[in-house]
């Protein structure tokens, strides 16, 4: 069952999103990089495998489902509509390129998780309308993990960002990605953001499960799907 956004509560403040994006290395297949972020306690992973072709995508995802679940991560596809559906993922993250949201919306349904990327306010806007789960907004910075980077936002885009969805009540969660590194999640996370989404980081870092139990430190052991 999806779970609801909220903003905290009198049991204390709104879990910190904590969305692992796969990605291959020399030393590590994508496979090896989701099952390093769950290992290390990431309970969000994006299957994003940007060359491959549907059927190695289906096979990755259906080894992974299983691992996600007996951990109780979520799970989602990066572009694919119809392989989320088909594999029994949680959802699917979508970006301008990508089906419409509202498409996607019609064809999964109202449980299925639906994220949609955003560079600007105006971008979040139209998401919100279609009936987006939560935002994959950025780059924060260059990264050469994504081909054809919009600007980068830097910390002031995002407060920026942040203070015009409160002022006209987009209550989305807000997940900041793009070449986010350990020592920028302090600063990211006073702009109001709700999370972060990392690949590149963890997989440069000599030891990817210990990174990855350290940004899960910095962000006070708060870092459960139910961000949504
Ligand atoms: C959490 C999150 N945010 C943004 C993106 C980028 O999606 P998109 O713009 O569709 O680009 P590709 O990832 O498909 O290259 C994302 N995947 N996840
Ligand atoms: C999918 C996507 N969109 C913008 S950056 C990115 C990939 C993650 O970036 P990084 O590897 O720098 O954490
Ligand atoms: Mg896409």
């Amino acid at each position: 069952m999806k779970r609801k956004a909220f903003s905290g509560t009198a049991f204390g403040p709104a879990p910190v999103c904590l969305q692992f994006i796969t990605h291959f290395t020399e030393k590590y297949s994508y496979t090896d990089s989701a099952m390093m972020a769950l290992e290390g306690g990431c309970r969000w992973i994006q299957l994003r495998m940007k060359d491959a072709g549907e059927s190695e995508i289906e096979r990755t995802a259906l080894r992974l489902i299983p691992e996600c679940r007996r951990r109780g991560a979520i799970f989602i596809i990066d572009d694919h509509v119809e392989l989320a559906i088909k594999t029994g993922a949680d959802g699917v993250h979508l970006g301008k390129n990508d089906m419409s949201v509202a498409d996607a919306r019609r064809l999964a349904g109202p449980d299925f998780i639906i994220g949609g990327t955003a560079n600007t306010f105006e971008d979040i806007q139209r998401i919100a309308r279609e009936g987006a789960d939560y935002i994959g907004c950025g780059p924060f910075r260059f990264t050469t993990t994504k081909k054809n980077l919009a600007p980068v936002l830097g910390a002031d885009g995002y407060e920026n960002i942040v203070s015009q969805m409160r002022k006209t009540g987009i209550s989305l969660p807000l997940v900041a990605i793009g070449g986010i590194t350990i020592g920028d999640i302090p600063d990211l996370m006073q702009t109001g953001v709700s999370g972060i989404a990392l690949s590149g980081s963890i997989l440069r870092s000599d030891h990817p499960v210990e990174e990855m139990k350290n940004v899960i430190r910095i962000l006070n052991n708060k870092t459960t799907g139910e961000c949504l």
